[in-house]
């Protein structure tokens, strides 16, 4: 028997998590739509999140980001993933708990530093300090985090498919999200 989505995931948590390579991998798994809002700003602005920042601002980028998840919240029954940031708003957590499920990839500080520090691609990161200012984020967010519906933790000897192995469990715990695959 396939799999029966019967809401759409919402992959919420820090940058370098893997909401989007997990998101994906899991989308593929599952035979649903993948989604990705950061991609979604990108492609609509033709423009990469730092230029976007860099131009335009963060306070643009967050209502930009807000716009995007409300319009992919009506693709029925996909994997959505969000960027590092989206999940702080509480509007935008009032739109995910009404439309979809959110998944928390809980990755420790050590697992994230090392996905994301060789990478440019993160504009709040552009500081002096890099590493002190993602345990910043880090410390502010993990209780924003924690209100997601499910949380799967993300160990650094996971690989992708081990992960998106870890989302099943969890998702399978909910009959009114996940159903079949037996
Ligand atoms: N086992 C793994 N699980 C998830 N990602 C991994 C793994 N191993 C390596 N990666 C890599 O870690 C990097 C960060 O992952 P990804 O871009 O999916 O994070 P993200 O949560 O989407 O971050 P952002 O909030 O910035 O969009 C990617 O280059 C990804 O390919
Ligand atoms: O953690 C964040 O606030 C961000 C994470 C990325 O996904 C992008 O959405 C952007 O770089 C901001
Ligand atoms: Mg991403």
């Amino acid at each position: 028997m396939g799999w029966q989505l019967k809401k759409t995931v919402v992959m919420v948590g820090m940058m370098g998590a893997g909401k989007t390579a997990v998101g994906r991998a899991l989308a593929a798994r599952l035979g649903v739509p993948f989604l990705d809002s950061d991609a979604e700003i990108e492609t609509a602005a033709n423009m990469t999140i730092p230029e976007i920042f860099a131009r335009d601002g963060e306070a643009f980028f967050r209502a930009r980001e807000t716009q995007v998840i409300e319009r992919l919240l009506d693709t029925q029954s996909c994997i959505l993933s969000t960027g590092g940031g989206a999940f702080m708003a509480e509007g935008n957590r009032a739109m995910i708990a009404e439309k979809g499920v959110a998944v928390w990839l809980d990755a420790g500080l050590d697992l994230l530093w090392q996905r994301v520090r060789h990478k440019s691609t993160r504009p709040l990161l552009r500081t002096a300090d890099p590493k002190a200012t993602l345990a910043g984020l880090y410390e502010a967010r993990v209780p924003v985090y924690a209100l997601a519906d499910l949380r799967v933790a993300v160990m650094p000897r996971y690989s992708i498919e081990d992960t998106v192995e870890r989302v099943i469990e969890v998702l399978r715990t909910r009959p009114d999200v996940l159903q079949g695959g037996s």
